[in-house]
């Protein structure tokens, strides 16, 4: 069976930052594409506008930022892959309307991140990190201080999605008493208990762990009113996003000792690579644990994630198949081996399909299936067809009003 492409493959160039695990240049090569390049670092500034320049397929991790300025300008991109959760690092909505499907991975790290939070309430529970800060200085600080078990106390779980539920799993099984807070309803796990209000939960806690995205609802949810509402002696965790807690008023709650200690994966300016410099109000507490966003960065997280994200980027870049992407039409489309087909991106305008169609009836070429999915401002139609001068009919679809990008997969 002939295999189709969606243009020659040698001409579609796939570019990979931030490390990205080599499993998916071995998914891409597998699945023909040559020319791959992957960096370890991600890129800014002019140097991402040049490089996008020539690229077709984009792989990102949190790192690279895609405003709507940067996607206006990589006039070829028609994909892009963040290999992580969180997409707040791409704008959507401008990548939607330039017509091109952002995809993710949902599930691929979050086990990654569950662990990383239980060992860290134990060692903050314990005092570990300002003991061990003391240890590397030359002090010996064998005292039980303020150092507890975790089975019994309260667990806050603030989110309570992949990430938050397998946390809440892996805390009961400590014999933890798990309190969540979620704007949406959500099925308690074991004994889990729900809270009907952040404060409710903040009031409850021991341990508050947050695992909310980045949204305008979430930007600084955990600010000074929010810690005044916790426990004294309370400890925070913060793996989910920079922007969701107000670090300057968490040093100020950690220097009244009203928060006794913290774990911090995620900073509202993080560096973009590990060579230049990262500053945090926090570095100034022995007692808060830092680490560089790595909540997700372990091996078997990583290796998924490259499998994961690249099948669903090869999916759309063969097939046109857009599941999975974050802020396109989801359209569902097994590959077509027997005829020649058209994808077509548009803005959602009445009419506009009949423009589509009358290309291919007016030639009397006759449309095997179509597939069309909308929202409220872009439509998206796969035409499988029977023609001969298909890159005619491609230069017809590409010039009909209101086309945002038309390609034909052979
Ligand atoms: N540190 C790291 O390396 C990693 C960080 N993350 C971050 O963790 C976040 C959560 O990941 P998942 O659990 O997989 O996401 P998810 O989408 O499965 O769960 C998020 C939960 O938060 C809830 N939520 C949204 N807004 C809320 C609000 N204002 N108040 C209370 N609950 C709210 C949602 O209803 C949902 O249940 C990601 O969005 C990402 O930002 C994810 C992976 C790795
Ligand atoms: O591993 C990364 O670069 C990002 C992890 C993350 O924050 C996510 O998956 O949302």
């Amino acid at each position: 069976m002939p295999k189709r492409f969606s243009l020659d493959k040698k001409y579609i160039k796939v570019l990979l930052l931030e490390g990205i695990h080599p499993s998916s240049v071995e998914s891409f090569k597998a699945a023909g594409y040559t020319n791959v390049e992957r960096l370890k670092t991600a890129l800014d500034g002019e140097e991402l506008e040049q490089k996008l320049q020539e690229t077709h397929i984009l792989g990102i991790r949190s790192r690279t930022q895609l405003t709507g300025q940067v996607l206006e300008k990589a006039q070829k991109l028609f994909a892009v892959g963040c290999f992580s959760i969180g997409t707040n690092q791409v704008e959507l909505e401008a990548a939607r309307q330039h017509g091109i499907p952002v995809f993710n991975a949902p599930f691929s790290n979050t086990r990654s991140v569950a662990e990383l939070v239980i060992a860290e309430i134990i060692m903050l529970m314990r005092e570990i990190p300002a003991k061990n800060a003391a240890a590397h200085r030359g002090d010996w600080l064998k005292s039980v201080g303020n150092a507890y078990e975790v089975r019994g106390k309260n667990l806050g779980i603030v989110g309570y999605g992949h990430i938050g539920s397998q946390v809440s799993v892996l805390a009961e099984a400590m014999g933890m008493n798990v309190f969540y807070y979620d704007i949406e309803t959500k099925l308690s796990l074991g004994k889990a208990f729900v809270c009907d209000s952040l404060n409710e939960l903040l009031q409850k806690s021991d341990a508050v762990t947050l695992h909310v995205p980045e949204t305008s609802d979430t930007r600084n949810m955990i600010s000074r009113n929010q810690l005044a509402q916790m426990k004294r002696g309370a400890l925070l965790i913060n793996a989910s996003r920079g922007s969701v807690v107000d670090y300057e008023a968490l040093a100020e709650a950690l220097k009244k000792g009203h928060v006794a200690g913290a774990a911090v994966d995620v900073f509202p300016t993080e560096p973009a690579s590990n060579t230049q410099k990262f500053r945090s109000p926090l570095q100034d507490f022995d007692n808060v644990l830092l680490t560089p966003h790595i909540g997700g960065s372990t091996q078997e997280a990583q290796e998924n994630i490259g499998l994961e994200v690249a099948d669903k980027l090869i999916r759309y870049s063969d097939n046109g198949s857009t599941v999975g992407a974050v802020n396109f039409p989801q359209v569902s489309i097994q590959p077509n081996y027997h005829k020649q087909r058209f994808l077509h991106i548009h803005k959602n305008t009445p009419g506009l399909l009949k423009d589509i169609n009358f290309v291919f009836t007016n030639k009397g070429i006759n449309i095997a299936a179509q597939y069309l999915q909308t929202d409220a401002e872009i439509g998206y139609v796969i035409i499988d067809a029977e023609c001969n001068n298909c890159n005619k009919i491609l230069n017809e679809l590409k010039a009909i009003p209101h086309t945002i990008r038309a390609r034909m997969l052979y």
